[in-house]
């Protein structure tokens, strides 16, 4: 029988559940013909119906089929049945990049330019394709089985399997013109870049305070401190300090991040 375009979900041998999120689960499947494992993500069109998020997922399911980049997580189909839509999904098999943190503590230089170049190259390639909803908040990196970083951007909060509680909610990663709630724009992401590439150097993001107005009123004041807990270099310090600055037109571009000594110097070009 001629292979009808459209996928089912007769297609896939349906595994693990690898992720759980507000709109449904994602599972782990291998498509029956190549063998080929993907990360299948369903949505019970109920809880789109509930949020109103069938334009929102539509939209951004245009969106993404037109992606190809090696450092976001690509949407390969779609379908859906009468209660679900269905999502097929590139699987990133090293899971989550914040899981690989926690157990490392911080990362290499290498390792963490590495990282701030893959998102960079990500985020400029979407920008180009005036796409800014890339959220690169931690809970949507994901590594590949070569450990190279994937933007996920779930689409909404999705809690793996890990329940992570610490992250969920977290205000750290907000720039001031947020938190001000001025109107932004893509700018926000390289502010963003600036706070995940002193986190992977450190451990923890730069304006952690006990509660969450002291983390507010430290973003508002850009009130940056490097500990001296390990060594990191001057010319790390110094991409971080040209990120956090809180006029958002005085930031780093994303094509000066892949240019600055640090990036030049450390970045693994393989990505
Ligand atoms: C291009 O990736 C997406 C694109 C879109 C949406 C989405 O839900 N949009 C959406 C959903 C409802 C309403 C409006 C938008 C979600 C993702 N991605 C994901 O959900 C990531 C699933 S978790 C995972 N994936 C691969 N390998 C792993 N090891 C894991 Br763990």
């Amino acid at each position: 029988m001629a292979k009808s375009e459209e996928w089912g979900l007769g297609d896939f041998d349906i595994g693990k559940c690898i992720g759980e999120g507000k709109f449904g689960k994602v599972y782990l499947a291998r498509e029956k013909q190549s063998g080929y494992v993907v990360a299948i993500k369903v949505i019970f069109k109920a809880k789109l119906d509930k949020y109103r998020f069938h334009a929102h997922l539509r939209r951004e399911i245009e969106i993404q089929h037109g992606l190809d980049h090696p450092n976001v997580l690509r949407l390969f189909a779609w379908f859906h049945d009468d209660t679900r839509v269905f999502l097929v999904l590139e699987y990133a098999a090293k899971g989550e990049l914040y899981k690989l943190l926690r157990s490392l503590r911080h990362f290499s230089e290498k390792r963490a330019a590495t990282y701030v170049a893959s998102l960079a190259g990500a985020l400029a390639y979407c920008h180009e394709k005036h796409v800014i909803h890339r959220d690169i908040k931690p809970e949507n990196l994901l590594l590949d089985l070569e450990g190279r970083l994937k933007i996920a951007d779930f689409g909404w909060a999705v809690q793996s399997n890990s329940k992570r509680h610490t992250m969920c909610g977290t205000i750290d990663y907000l720039a001031p013109e947020m938190v001000e709630k001025k109107a932004h724009d893509h700018a926000v992401d390289n502010w963003t870049l600036g706070i995940l590439c002193y986190e992977f150097l450190y451990g923890v993001p730069p304006f952690e305070a006990a509660d969450q107005f002291d983390t507010l009123k430290r973003i508002l004041k850009v009130d940056l401190k490097f500990p001296s807990t390990h060594y990191v270099s001057a010319e790390a310090k110094d991409l971080i300090r040209k990120l956090l600055v809180k006029d958002s037109s005085k930031r780093l571009s994303l094509q000066e991040i892949l240019k600055h000594p640090w990036i030049v110097k450390n970045a693994d070009p393989s990505g």
